[in-house]
Parts: structure tokens; sequence; C-alpha cells
């Protein structure tokens, strides 16, 4: 057993979706799947306290009064005790007390390395979404409420690719509206919320949470209009409020690609917007990103094929260095070279392989000079294999 099977179980569900009543499943035949939608993946991220796992908590027993109950997965190491029916949980396989004591490491580091832990596992997660992803309509992620922990993790950047490929994923900001009632605090709740929508570029929703102790309204003027939160910031006299006004200016341009929704995690106020905010994103995802991820991936995919062409050519230029000596005409190795390793792909996509038209003495004489080749490093390998005498 290795040190990560050590310390980082299987994955599994704690409870299946097919044992809750409260779970329409879809019907199963392949025909009626075929074009149906899958599971949006919510990922919720927010500051320490904004209200995440109340408004999973509550957005869980929403759904669910809805007729649509949500697959949730916890990926908080460090939690107590989570409010809501989990389907998977990162406690069931990483034991984050072991991975502190194994490593001597802080709650920090113990959360951090936990979370890298499960994300070696994150294929079996994948494997039992996937299972599902018909028959529930969101699959909630809530996050440790240390945030940087996901946000600037290489862990987190995993996962949320992992669901990005797979399935429609919104990124949910969870913003507690309490602490954003003056400019400065506004301005770096936004700051964080426009760095994580540059880094994911993910569809984004911010719920604006606690609107039962705060009206929203000064919060999403700020957001709309740029003017307004100028002459707010204009009343603070501070380096702070100088830095504020010029960012403001700055992220203005990123408000457009957020959703607002002033939402109550703990009276389900907004909810309703919410859901519909969901089904904008999840529009958005299946309309502008995944064309957007597709062609970025066969780009890559064009780039790597381009490289390993390039590859593929240095390395004739090598075997046919070795084959022709270094005393053989150039006119005779480039010959050599065009025809007498034609193996793989590359060589019958090569259009200038295809174009020229050798004549039969020509390839035979390059032919001959690749066995002798093959047939000096026969000899060698065999020389190596005898045993000395
Ligand atoms: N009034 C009010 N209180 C809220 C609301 N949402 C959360 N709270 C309270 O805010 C506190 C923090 O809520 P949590 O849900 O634990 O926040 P969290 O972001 O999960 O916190 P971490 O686990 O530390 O990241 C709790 O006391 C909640 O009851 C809300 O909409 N209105």
């Amino acid at each position: 057993m290795d040190m990560i099977d050590e310390l980082a179980g299987t994955i599994d569900e704690k409870c299946h979706v097919a044992d809750r009543p409260d779970i329409p499943l879809v019907p199963s035949d392949d025909s009626s799947r075929k074009n149906a939608p899958t599971s949006t993946c919510l990922i919720v991220l927010g500051m320490a306290g904004s209200g995440k796992t109340t408004f999973v908590e509550n957005l869980s027993k929403y759904l669910t009064a809805n007729g649509a109950a949500p697959y949730i997965v916890n990926l908080d190491p460090a939690v107590r005790q989570v409010p809501y029916p989990v389907n998977i949980d990162i406690r069931d396989t990483v034991k984050y007390k072991a991975v502190m004591k194994k490593f001597g490491l802080g709650p920090n580091g113990g959360i951090m390395t936990s979370l890298n832990l499960f994300t070696t596992k994150f294929s079996g997660v994948l494997d039992l979404l996937e299972k599902r992803k018909f028959e529930v309509k969101h699959m909630i992620f809530d996050t440790p409420g240390q945030i940087e922990v996901f946000t600037w993790s290489a862990s987190g950047s995993i996962i949320t690719e992992a669901l990005a490929d797979s399935f429609p994923t919104v990124i949910v900001y969870v913003m507690d509206v309490s602490t954003s009632t003056s400019p400065i605090t506004f301005m770096s709740n936004m700051l964080y919320a426009c760095s994580i929508l540059y880094k994911s570029k993910l569809p984004f929703i911010i719920a604006l949470n606690k609107i039962d102790m705060v009206d929203p309204t000064l919060v999403m003027k700020w957001i709309s209009d740029f003017e307004a939160f100028d002459v707010a910031v204009e009343k603070e006299e501070s380096y702070a409020a100088n830095l504020s006004r010029s960012l403001g200016l700055i992220l203005d341009e990123f408000y457009g690609a957020i959703r607002t929704v002033p939402v109550s995690a703990l009276t389900c106020q907004g909810f309703p917007k919410f859901v519909e905010a969901v089904e904008a994103a999840t529009l958005e995802f299946n309309t502008e990103y995944k064309p957007e991820m597709d062609k970025m991936k066969a780009d890559q995919r064009e780039s790597r094929k381009l490289k390993s062409e390039d590859r593929f050519e240095k390395l004739k230029r090598e075997v046919l260095e070795i084959s022709t000596g270094p005393s053989s005409s150039r006119d005779d190795k480039s010959r050599a070279m065009d025809t007498s390793v034609s193996i793989g792909p590359q060589g019958d996509s090569n259009a200038k392989h295809e174009q020229r038209n050798f004549d039969a003495e020509e390839s035979g004489m390059e032919e001959t000079s690749f066995q002798r080749f093959l047939e000096s490093a026969k000899k060698a390998k065999e020389i190596a294999k005898k045993p000395a005498a």
C-alpha cells in the first residue's frame, strides 16, 4: 500500500440517489437519455463565514421541496458536521487529523494536503457523478472555509477543470452583503470575485447573501453603476479609497460577465431568482463556454501533433545520420529521409512524401541503407546479450 492509499481511501457514495424517494428518477432507457440535459455542477465558494454551508443546506431543502433534490459533495475535510444530506464526503476518503499528524501540519496545511490527496482519487468521484448525471438537475460542491485552499491551489483547479470537462459547471460566489456596505470592503470582495472569475473562466453567479440583515440595494447599485460607486468612494479619504476607485474603474468591465442575485441563505429569500440565474448560466456554459473550450482543446491537440511530427522528423534525421554516415552527401540523406522511414501516421499525412515521385532504383538504395542500419543494430544487440567468455 503506498502512502496515498494509506491516507486516502476509496471514493464512495454516502447515500445513493436511487435510495432517496425524494429524488425522481429519469426513465433509464437510452433513447430518452440521448438528448436529455445533464446535471449542472455548482461550485460554491466564499470567504469564511459568508454563509456557504447555510446556503448549501437551505438551497438543498428548497430544491428538494420543489421536486429536484440535488446531489451534494462536501469538499471540506475539516468541517465537524454537515447539515445537509451529503452524497460524497471528502471526510470518508481522507482523514484530515491523520494527515496533519503524518506530515506535522497545521490546520490550513492539513486542509490543503487532504484536498490534494482527495484530488488524486477524483476520477472515482467523476465516475459516480457520471452515473447520476441524468437523475439530478444540480450537483452542489461545498468548499473549505479557507477560500484560498480551493481557489489558489492546484487541486482546486484540477477539480474545477475536471468538472467543467464533463458537465456544465457554474461558480457560485457567496458574498456576505453585510460586510460590503463600505465601498472599500465592497471593492475587496469584488476584487476577489473577479480574480476567481478570471482564473476559472466559467459562468459566475454572485449570491449576495444575508439580505435579511442588510438591504442589498446600495451594493447592487455599485455593481451596475460605476458613477454611483465613485460618488460613494469620494467620501472616503485614504489610500485605500484611491486604490478602490482605480480598481472600480478596471473591474467595471468584469461586472458585465457576472450575474448577481440577492439572497438570504437563512430564509431562502431570492432562491427562485437564483435558480433562474443557474439556468441562464447553464445555457451560457453550453452555448459559449463549451464550444470555446472544445476549440481550445482541439488547438492544443493540433499543436501537440505538430510537435510530435517535428520530433519524428528529428528522429528520422538522427537515424539517417547513423545509417548513411557523416560522409554521405546531403542529397542522399534527404532522399533517404523521405522514403526509408515512413512509419506512423505522420509519414502518411506529410504531403511532401506523397507528392515526390521516386524511381525504383533510388528507393531501393535507401531501403538497403536502412536495412543495413537495422542489421548492424541487431548484431550489436546480440553481441551485448552474449555472456562474456
Ligand atoms: N442573518 C443571516 N445569517 C446567515 C445567513 N447565512 C448564513 N448566516 C450565518 O452566518 C454564519 C456563518 O454561516 P456558515 O454557513 O457557517 O458560513 P460558511 O461560509 O460556511 O463558513 P465557513 O465554514 O467558516 O466557511 C452562521 O452563523 C449562519 O447562521 C443569512 O442569509 N442571514
